[in-house]
């Protein structure tokens, strides 16, 4: 660039003495010329005026400017030229190419946050080969295991993964009530673009990660939507991501067809983290939320909370906000007052009032003070009205006392929400699904 620019002066002079223009000539095409810039063996010159004086600068002076610049600098250059609004769009950035796929993910479930223990070392190993080379290794990856062990974790994180070395993957991550409730959707509106639209979704992916697609087990139109979306993609080379509460060969009524697919690939199971990973698991938890939790209450959680990691969290948390809610300081006292209910190591789980508040919420991504609180937003009142629903199928409760339990509400509130969910459920089956999916995790033995 430096050459060129140095002597651009001499160029033009050159070009003007070459060609005798006259000064008016001169002055008004040439002298205004300046360098954009010099790439390779290009010069970008900048022509100041519209687009006309472009037009005849460049027809007419391309090979005299040329011609001058090998002269003087000894170098063969091609030029072109450029006006000022051109050089404003190319220093723009690129517009974002928006991704339609971008899924619905926990930003905070990442390879960084996930604790490796001897329980998951496997299906960590497994997620990050095939977050690593989506599509070429294991395909389909079935990570299975208890409730609340790290599967979805697992799963976002080959997401975020994959996202953040190519952000234009199509990546779709659903659960399988999502998926059942779409195929029914697209099955009741009885026309072919509903279909259409819906196979165009799950066919035209990248990669597609289904949750917990135990639930897809005896819906027969899910099914077979789940056996052709499978087919195209694992032809196509795109990588399937499966988890489950368990493994094909103990999905009991599953199509043969459909379990023999879940297992071409790799299956790698997560097993309850033993002591030390639920120490390392909590000391990693409460160093990324910013609070100091002494060892002891750390201690005293991962020895009496073993099978679920969600619960080991759900304990910390609790104790954090009773502290900063009592503005108490965390110890051991405090932890062994908070938990009280929660560790009760011989006793049989049994379904209460406040267990089907908390897991609905879990569920719909609320909390339970939503479902108990007064905000009136379809996205709390429906999973609220549900609830009570549950809290009458389930536990035979009185309408005054699952009113009390929900916020003190009046008994024909709760009356009024219990029918309402049960005329939906008679109208909608993706209603009906999510009710009996709902009934599975409150009750897995029934
Ligand atoms: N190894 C781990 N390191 C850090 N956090 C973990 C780990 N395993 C699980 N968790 C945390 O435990 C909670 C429950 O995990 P997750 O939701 O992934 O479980 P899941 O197996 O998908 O449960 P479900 O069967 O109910 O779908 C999450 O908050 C997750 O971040």
């Amino acid at each position: 660039m430096e050459i060129v620019q140095d002597k651009w002066k001499e160029i033009l002079q050159r070009v003007r003495d070459e060609h005798e223009l006259s000064e008016i000539s001169f002055t008004t095409w040439i002298e205004p010329l300046t360098i954009h810039s010099v790439e390779d063996n290009l010069i970008t010159i900048l022509v100041p005026s519209e687009k006309m004086g472009l037009d005849y600068v460049s027809k007419k002076y391309t090979l005299p400017i040329k011609v001058a610049i090998a002269e003087i600098t000894g170098v063969n250059y091609e030029i072109r030229f450029i006006l000022p609004e051109e050089v404003k769009q190319e220093k723009a950035p690129a517009p974002v190419q928006k991704n339609l796929y971008v899924p619905n993910l926990n930003p905070k479930y990442t390879f960084d946050t996930f604790v490796v223990g001897s329980n998951n070392k496997f299906a960590h190993a497994a997620s990050l080969a095939v977050a690593e080379s989506p599509g070429e290794i294991y395909n389909p990856l079935f990570l299975y295991g208890g409730v609340g062990l790290g599967k979805t974790h697992l799963m976002h994180s080959i997401a975020h993964f994959i996202l953040q070395k190519n952000p234009s993957s199509r990546i779709l991550y659903v659960t399988s009530e999502e998926f059942t409730n779409e195929v029914i959707e697209a099955i009741r509106n009885s026309n072919n673009t509903a279909m259409t639209k819906f196979r165009e979704k799950y066919r035209n992916i990248d990669v597609l990660l289904i949750d917990d697609v135990q639930f897809i087990i005896g819906k027969e139109s899910t099914q077979e939507e789940f056996f052709h979306t499978f087919n195209t993609l694992h032809g196509a080379n795109k990588q399937i991501i499966l988890s489950s509460d368990r493994p094909p060969k103990d999905m009991d009524i599953l199509e043969d067809r459909i379990r023999s697919r879940f297992e071409w690939g790799l299956l790698a199971d997560i097993q309850s983290p033993d002591y030390e990973t639920r120490i390392a698991i909590l000391r990693k938890k409460q160093e990324l939320d910013g609070y100091s939790v002494s060892d002891d209450v750390i201690e005293y959680i991962a020895s009496n909370i073993k099978s679920n990691i969600r619960e080991l969290e759900g304990a910390l948390n609790k104790i954090i906000a009773y502290a900063n809610l009592e503005k108490r300081e965390i110890n051991i006292d405090l932890a062994e007052q908070v938990l009280r209910d929660i560790i009760s190591p011989n006793e049989k789980k049994v379904i209460t009032p406040e267990f089907i508040i908390d897991t609905v919420a879990d569920h719909f991504d609320i909390t339970p003070s939503d479902i108990v609180g007064s905000k009136r937003s379809s996205k709390i009142v429906f999973p609220r009205q549900i609830a009570m629903y549950l809290c009458r199928e389930m536990l035979d409760a009185p309408l005054t006392g699952i009113g009390k339990m929900m916020g003190d509400r009046d008994h024909t509130t709760v009356m009024h929400g219990i029918e309402k969910i049960e005329k939906e459920m008679s109208a909608k089956d993706s209603v009906r699904n999510t009710v009996d999916i709902l009934k599975k995790k409150i009750n897995p033995s029934k």
